[in-house]
């Protein structure tokens, strides 16, 4: 159904292809899985797919690349919108109605598909993605997951043969991965479309896919196979995959079930032994950037989170300096440093935070779970002042946030957003960093080595806006690091990014957290819940549900608990290096 012919993609101004020389076969019906490390190419080749690469991206395309017989070089992506259903990685940018219930209905009504059936497939979608409650909501009102599930649902409704979706489960709740994953598979199996789909978090679709495709580094040749055979071999696996290769499991389990069939053996070795407290704040590998370069383009968007936020102190006279983090002490946590009491905020009608209650001290990293819409990203902008309160208070660093001037929040707290977009408006990344070493007011060059620990090979002239998904993380992260805020504050930190630069990240917040900063991250990655955080907050509605330390939290949860728990429970690992630590 989908066809790469010696495939090579090159970007301008770039000094080596992205894509080379790529064959590739995708059968029909077949659900195929795209994995690689962050930046290697894989949105690259799925855009090659639906047409935006090159008709959108510019670059050129050699070679020759069909679905369903058709030449994307030939059609441009509205020629094929018939036959490709895309869901790109930043579904805002993709929204072209209002409301949830219209845009649902827009790729019909552009196929001309009778009003009966539009209507009915509306219903059917909404249902199907949980989304009925939402559906004559503007979209521009939605929290992230549920605007992803919009644009998912979008691109069900008008039945295509081929679904291309990158990273489609970045923004879901755990319970909301698996639902879309299941809705998917039924696809695949009662109407046989055929269904490409790149994700980084591969502990949640690895046992959907028929065939796994593997770019293993930029202009490499693909790997293609069964799942066990490519995971075998990936240098991106989940961790079902690593504790199986740690342990010599042959053949490789890809789900916790078969995994936990196995696991006898390793949970004798195991027996009488504990996980040791994690230390990742140790050493910094810090590698040079190179790679391709884009040219100058017109700054990205600029959005209400960075009028208010970070990168406000532009220009001019250098900011004061951050205040230092309180000192922890010696392995516990120290004195407040934010907090909440009995906070609750109204967001148009919704109620999105209710008497919400929480501190969070020096040195400790907090992970804010739960649903999508529970109002994660709403405390999260409570705490930098984005939302106030309509009841109840917040103090960070002894202000109310919505109530203290900008530049004198910026002292003592920074937020990563979700969409790391809102915070970049230089036209590279060279300048973007130069930018935040001077308003950190630290020696140049800080960002920079930062942005290369988390993800080395960033090219310092390319435009924001050309980077991967993961790459432009990266940055976002990056640029707030250097800021050192006394609080931290990282909404869905991993988007785009590769479980190496996870661990990087990881270990880059563990030595902040080790001297004394404070972190609260929204996130629906359990494994990075797991790795890093002393305590989980869960959310529900609005509500906090639990509030406790990681291992108590998570593995009373399904839903919540790492694959390793899941395999080796009763036993209290979370983690694969917690495992190899042990042995
Ligand atoms: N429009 C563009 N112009 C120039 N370079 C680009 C453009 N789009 C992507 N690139 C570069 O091509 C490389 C591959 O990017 P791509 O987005 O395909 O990677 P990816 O594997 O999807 O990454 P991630 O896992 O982070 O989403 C990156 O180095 C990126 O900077
Ligand atoms: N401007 C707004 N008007 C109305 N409702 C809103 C608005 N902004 C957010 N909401 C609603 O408030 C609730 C909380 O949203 P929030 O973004 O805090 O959720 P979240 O837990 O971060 O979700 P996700 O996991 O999907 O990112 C959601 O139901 C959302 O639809």
């Amino acid at each position: 159904m989908i066809r790469f012919e010696n495939v090579t993609v090159t970007y301008a101004d770039a000094a080596a292809p992205t894509l080379d020389g790529v064959d590739l076969t995708v059968p029909e019906g077949e659900l195929v899985l795209l994995v690689g490390p962050s930046g290697v190419g894989k949105s690259t080749l799925l855009g090659a797919v639906s047409g935006l690469v090159p008709h959108f991206t510019g670059g050129t395309l050699r070679g020759r690349v069909t679905v369903d017989g058709r030449d994307t070089r030939a059609h441009r992506p509205r020629e094929l919108a018939d036959v490709v259903g895309t869901v790109g990685q930043d579904p805002l940018a993709h929204f072209v109605t209002d409301t949830v219930e219209d845009e649902l209905a827009y790729g019909m009504e552009s196929l001309g598909l009778a009003p009966a059936v539009m209507r009915r497939r509306v219903e059917e979608t909404l249902d199907l993605l949980g989304l009925a409650p939402l559906r004559d909501r503007p979209i521009a009102t939605l929290s992230g997951g549920q605007r992803q599930r919009v644009a998912i649902g979008s691109v069900l409704t008008p039945h295509p043969k081929v679904l291309v979706l990158d990273e489609p489960t970045s923004a879901l709740d755990p319970a909301a991965a698996e639902e879309v994953l299941a809705v998917l598979q039924r696809l695949v199996h009662d109407l046989g479309t055929t269904v490409l789909m790149a994700e980084h978090r591969l502990e949640r679709v690895v046992q959907y896919a028929d065939r796994v495709v593997l770019l293993p580094a930029p202009g490499a040749p693909v790997v293609a196979g069964p799942p066990a055979e490519v995971m075998a071999v990936s240098p991106v696996h989940p961790p079902v995959v690593a504790l199986g290769r740690l342990a010599g499991w042959d053949p490789l389990p890809l789900t916790v079930r078969d995994a936990r069939r196995r696991a006898g053996g390793l949970r004798d070795r195991l027996a009488g032994l504990s996980p040791a407290a994690a230390s990742p704040g140790s050493g910094a590998a810090v590698a040079a950037g190179g790679g391709p370069a884009a040219a100058g383009r017109a700054p990205v968007a600029p959005s209400g989170v960075r009028a208010v936020l970070g990168r406000l102190v532009r220009g001019g006279t250098a900011p004061p300096a951050p205040e230092p983090p309180p000192a922890a002490g010696a392995g516990g946590a120290g004195r407040t440093v934010a907090g909440t009491r009995a906070l609750s905020v109204r967001r148009g009608r919704v109620e999105a935070l209710r008497d919400v209650g929480i501190g969070v001290r020096a040195g400790e990293t907090v992970a804010l779970m739960g649903r999508n819409g529970a109002g994660k990203s709403t405390l999260l902008g409570a705490l930098v002042g984005l939302v106030e309160p309509a009841s109840g208070s917040v103090l960070v660093g002894g202000r109310a946030p919505h109530r203290t001037a900008p530049r004198e929040l910026v002292r003592h707290v920074g937020l990563v957003p979700q969409e790391p977009r809102d915070l970049l408006y230089a036209d590279t990344v060279a300048a973007e960093c130069a930018a935040a070493d001077a308003d950190a007011g630290v020696a140049p060059g800080a960002c920079r080595a930062l942005v290369s620990e988390l993800l080395p090979g960033v090219a310092g002239d390319t435009h924001p806006r050309d980077l991967s998904e993961g790459q432009r993380l990266a940055l976002a992260l990056a640029v707030v690091l250097t800021g050192r805020p006394p609080l931290l504050l990282l909404d869905e930190p991993t988007r785009g990014l590769d479980y190496a630069a996870k661990a990087r990240l990881a270990r880059v917040l563990g030595r902040l957290a080790a001297e004394g900063h404070a972190i609260v991250m929204a996130t629906h990655d359990v494994e990075l819940a797991a790795e890093l955080a002393d305590r989980v907050v869960v959310l529900a509605e609005g509500e906090v549900v639990a509030d406790g330390p990681t291992h108590e939290v998570v593995v009373s949860s399904p839903a919540f608990a790492p694959q390793v728990a899941k395999i080796l429970a009763p036993q209290p690992w979370l983690t694969v290096a917690q495992v190899e630590a042990a042995l």
